[in-house]
C-alpha cells in the first residue's frame, strides 16, 4: 500500500475511534499547502541537469509547521504528502507547539559531489523561501541531508529575510545548532524503548537488537544501545549487513564504516543477507532506513518480539494486522522517532532565545517529552481499547482537531 493510503487510513481510523465530525475529519487530512518546484543547476563538468524539490505543508493549528527535508531517489508527492501528515500527529504526540511538514528533492545525494549538493539546496531554498520561515515552516535534517545541508538552507534564506537562524534546525553548533540534536533521533528511539520495555517488566540490558540503517538514526540508536548493555546481534545498510549473534562491537563498526564507508569486510562480525535483517532472531527490531519495509511479504516472518519504528513509515497497514495477530508489540513512528523533531524544536526555542542550554539539560528535557508521552499513549490505549498505533494516532490528532476548533473552525 502506499504510503498516502497507509497514513490517511490510519488517520480515519484515529478519527472513528474519537468520533471526529466527517467535515473536520475532512479538513484535517488535505495539506494546507503543496509545493512542487522545478531545480535545475549545473552540474561540476558545465552540463545543466533538473530535479524536483517538494515541500508539503500539512497543518499549522499548533503552531509553526515543522519537518525534515529528504534527498533520495524515490522521493515522490504521495510519500511527501504522507510524511508531512505524520508530522502533524508525532509534533501534537509530544506536546511541542508545531504542526506538520516535509520535504524533499528526488535526487541520489551518494551520486551528487558536495558543490553539486550545495547548488542543489540553494536553488531549492531560492524557490521555497517566501513560503518558509521562523514562525511558518521549519525545515530540519531527514535522511540524505545534515547539518550541512542546514547551514545552506539557513545561509541563502538569510540573504532574503536577513540572519534567521531560528529558519532551520538541525544546523551545525557553529551557527546555533543544540548540542545533542544530531543524536537526538537515535536518543529518543532508546527513550522510548526503555518505556516501552519498562511496561513489560525489561530493559535493554541483556536483549538482542536487529537494526535495519546505519545513518544518523541507526547509528546512534545501536550506540546508546550498546551503552546500555543491549546486544545489536544485525545491522544494515545500503552496502550491505553483518551479524553476531555474542554482539557487535559497535563503537568498532562506526569506526569501520567511517574509514571505509561500508559495512563489507568487518572482521568483527559475518557478512549476511541484508534482506534477512528484518526477519532476523532477535528481542527487537528497529527499523532506521526506509518506509514501507515490513509488509504482507514479509510480516509473518518477523520474529522479533517488538518493533521499535525509528524510520518513518516502515510498516504497512497489512503488516500491522499480521503482526498483531502474531502478538508482536509494534511502538509507532509518530512516537518513536519523535526524539529528532522534539531536539529541534529545542533548538529553536534556544535561538528564539538567544541562550544556548547545555549538553545535559538538553537529553534530560527529551527523556521528560518522551516519557510523559508514552504514559499519555498507554492512557488512550486504556481509554479507547486500541493498540499503541492508535493510542498515538488518537493522542496527536484529538490535540490537532481541539486546536483548530478553538480557533474557529465550524462544521
Ligand atoms: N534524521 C532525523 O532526525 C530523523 C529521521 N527519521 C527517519 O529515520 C530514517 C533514517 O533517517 P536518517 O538516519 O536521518 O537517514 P540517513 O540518510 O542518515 O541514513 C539512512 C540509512 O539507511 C540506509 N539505507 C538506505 N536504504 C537502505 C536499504 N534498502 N536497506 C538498508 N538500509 C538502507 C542507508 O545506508 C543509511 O545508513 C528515515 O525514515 C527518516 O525519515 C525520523 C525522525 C527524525
Ligand atoms: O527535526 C525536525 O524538525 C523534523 C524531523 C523529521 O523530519 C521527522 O521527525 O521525521
Amino acid at each position: 500500500m502506499n504510503a498516502l493510503a497507509a497514513t490517511n487510513r490510519n488517520f480515519r481510523h484515529a478519527a472513528r475511534i474519537l468520533g471526529l465530525d466527517s467535515k473536520l475529519e475532512r479538513s484535517l487530512l488535505i495539506p494546507f499547502r503543496e509545493i512542487k518546484v522545478e531545480c535545475t543547476i549545473p552540474k561540476d563538468d558545465g552540463s545543466l541537469v533538473s530535479y524536483v524539490g517538494f515541500r508539503v505543508q500539512h497543518d499549522n493549528a499548533r503552531g509553526p509547521m515543522k519537518g525534515g527535508i529528504r534527498y533520495h531517489p524515490e522521493v515522490d508527492p504521495d510519500e511527501v504528502n504522507a510524511l508531512a501528515q505524520l508530522m502533524t500527529w508525532k509534533t501534537a504526540v509530544v506536546n511541542i507547539p508545531y504542526g506538520g511538514a516535509k520535504g524533499g528533492i528526488g535526487c541520489s545525494p551518494g551520486d551528487l559531489s558536495k558543490s553539486e549538493l550545495e547548488r542543489l539546496t540553494r536553488v531549492f531554498t531560492q524557490k521555497i523561501h517566501d513560503l518558509i520561515g521562523i514562525h511558518a515552516d521549519v525545515p530540519a535534517p531527514d535522511m540524505g541531508t545534515n547539518a550541512q545541508t542546514m547551514a545552506w538552507i539557513l545561509d541563502e534564506y538569510s540573504k532574503f529575510h536577513g540572519h534567521s537562524p531560528a529558519v532551520v534546525t538541525g544546523k551545525p553548533i557553529d551557527l546555533g545548532g543544540s548540542l545533542g540534536r544530531d543524536a537526538a533521533t537515535g536518543r529518543g528511539v532508546v527513550f522510548a524503548t526503555e518505556a516501552l520495555l519498562a511496561d513489560y517488566g525489561k530493559s535493554i540490558e541483556g536483549l538482542t537488537f536487529a537494526v535495519q540503517g546505519f545513518g544518523n538514526v541507526g547509528s546512534w540508536a545501536a550506540r546508546l544501545i550498546h551503552e546500555r548493555g543491549g546486544k545489536v546481534i544485525a545491522v544494515s545498510d545500503i552496502t550491505g549487513a553483518v551479524r553476531n549473534p555474542n554482539g557487535i562491537d559497535i563503537p568498532e563498526l562506526l569506526k569501520h564504516k567511517e574509514e571505509t564507508r561500508s559495512l563489507a569486510n568487518f572482521n568483527g562480525a559475518d557478512q549476511m543477507d541484508p534482506n534477512e535483517l528484518l526477519i532476523h532472531e532477535c528481542d527487537v527490531l528497529i527499523p532506521c532506513a526506509l518506509g514501507g519495509v515490513l509488509n504482507r511479504e514479509n510480516a509473518a516472518d518477523v520474529k522479533a518480539k517488538f518493533i521499535i519504528e525509528a524510520a518513518n513509515h516502515p510498516t504497512d497497514p497489512e503488516a500491522d494486522e499480521i503482526l498483531s495477530k502474531k502478538g508482536v508489540i509494534v511502538l509507532p513512528d509518530i512516537y518513536a522517532n519523535a526524539g529528532g523533531v522534539t531536539v529541534s524544536y529545542f533548538e529553536w526555542v534556544q535561538n528564539i532565545q538567544g541562550f544556548m542550554w547545555d549538553e545535559d539539560k538538553v537529553n534530560s528535557e527529551l527523556q521528560t517529552y518522551m516519557t510523559r508521552a508514552f504514559h499519555k499513549i498507554k492512557s488512550m490505549c486504556h481509554s479507547h481499547n486500541c493498540n499503541l498505533r492508535m493510542g498515538a494516532f488518537t493522542l496527536g490528532v484529538d490535540r490537532v482537531a481541539r486546536a483548530t476548533l478553538l480557533r474557529g473552525w465550524e462544521a
